[in-house]
């Protein structure tokens, strides 16, 4: 088993105007460039969470992570949950 581990430190900049979304997270990057859309769907900040997210993403559609745990860690609140749901919409019910 692979664990990657996605480190989210706090962003307290982003937090002081986060936006909680009312639905999950449905955009985690740009489709262009990879990159964390600043403020999509509600969720802010956590640019290299998302990015590394994205990238989580394109690996399972390239069926490179079969069979692979990805451990999310770190404090409480911090977007674990929201990553997670946002992977499970990216990628729908046929991939995971
Ligand atoms: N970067 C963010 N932008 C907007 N909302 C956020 C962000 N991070 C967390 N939230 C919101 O904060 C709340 C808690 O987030 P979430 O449950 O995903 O955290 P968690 O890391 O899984 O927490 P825990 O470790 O306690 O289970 C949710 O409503 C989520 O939408």
């Amino acid at each position: 088993m692979v664990l990657l581990h996605t480190f989210m430190a706090l962003d307290c900049a982003a937090f002081e105007s986060m936006m909680v979304a009312e639905d999950p997270l449905l955009t985690l990057v740009s489709k262009a460039n990879g990159k964390a859309i600043p403020l999509a769907a509600g969720f802010v900040g956590q640019a290299a969470a998302r990015e590394a997210t994205g990238l989580v993403v394109d690996t399972i559609r390239q069926k490179k992570l079969a069979d692979r745990a990805l451990l999310l860690a770190g404090p409480p609140g911090t977007g674990k949950t929201a990553l997670a749901l946002g992977i499970s919409q990216e990628l729908g019910s046929k991939d995971i």
